[in-house]
């Protein structure tokens, strides 16, 4: 069954927002595994906006389930804090300094080099690798020659088309997952899933290991309470 783990970003957002420990980050992890979350994924950013690098090592002390940490390996700092924590899984985003969020994937082509190069560091660290990509076949082919064991959907486009039309909305989901898993790729998804569009993407994307799911699922929890929203999000998955 497909792997939900919670992305704690915007626990971090709203601890930050008065400058001391409330809401606990660290409690709220545990919390989040004790209520069914089979993984906690975080994303520091170099203006540490929401997660802290020092999180990270905090986190790494207390996640029981699958931490995976995301972020851009062409941030040394990015690179040497993965190395230190040794996080089950490390997932490489091609972000911008200045950008809002995770907007798009790797040019797998472009960049394959570089990402041959960084992908062993971190397997070298025994870690798995997992690479951001759009569902774009040539880029998926283009990651299964890097090394990364896993590629992770960006589903931005899929929750947007998901309101107009579902079925066009999965269509190139599938067709990439489809080539991922020919590939020898494990299969990773994750931005602006939902309560809404999760049970649909998980059905049609029949060997998808894990989602991580972090915006909607907190901005859900304002409402339903977390324990209650985590374990919402997790029968969706299990339909
Ligand atoms: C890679 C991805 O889609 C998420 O990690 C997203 O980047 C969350 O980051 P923010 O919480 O900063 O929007
Ligand atoms: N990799 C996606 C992630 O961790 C969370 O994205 P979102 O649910 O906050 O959009």
């Amino acid at each position: 069954m497909t792997r939900l783990s919670v992305n704690i970003n915007k626990i971090a957002t709203l601890r930050n927002s008065r400058g001391g420990n409330n809401p606990n980050l660290i409690q709220v992890a545990k919390d989040c595994e004790r209520f069914g979350a089979q993984g906690i994924t975080v994303h520091p950013r170099p203006d540490e906006r929401h997660i802290r690098y020092a999180d990270v090592y905090e986190l790494k002390k207390i996640v029981t389930t699958e931490f995976n940490i995301e972020g851009n390996c062409q941030e040394q700092k990015f690179v040497d804090l993965v190395l230190a924590v040794k996080p089950e899984q490390v997932t490489l985003v091609p972000d911008a300094l200045g950008q809002i969020t995770s907007n798009h994937g790797w040019d797998t082509i472009k960049n394959q080099d570089y990402l041959k190069e960084i992908i062993a560091v971190f397997k070298k660290a025994g870690i798995r690798v997992s690479i951001f990509v759009d569902p774009v076949v040539e880029m998926v082919e283009a990651a299964a020659t890097t090394g990364t064991d896993r590629i992770e959907l960006y589903t931005e486009a899929y929750a947007h088309q998901y309101l107009n039309n579902k079925d066009l909305a999965v269509a190139p989901y599938i067709k990439a997952a489809e080539t991922a898993h020919q590939l020898g790729l494990g299969i990773n998804a994750g931005h602006d899933l939902d309560l809404n569009n999760l049970q649909f993407f998980a059905q049609n994307i029949t060997s998808l290991d894990e989602v991580s799911i972090g915006h909607a699922l907190v901005s859900d929890a304002l409402y339903l309470g977390l324990e209650n929203t985590v374990q919402m999000y997790l029968r969706q998955l299990a339909k």
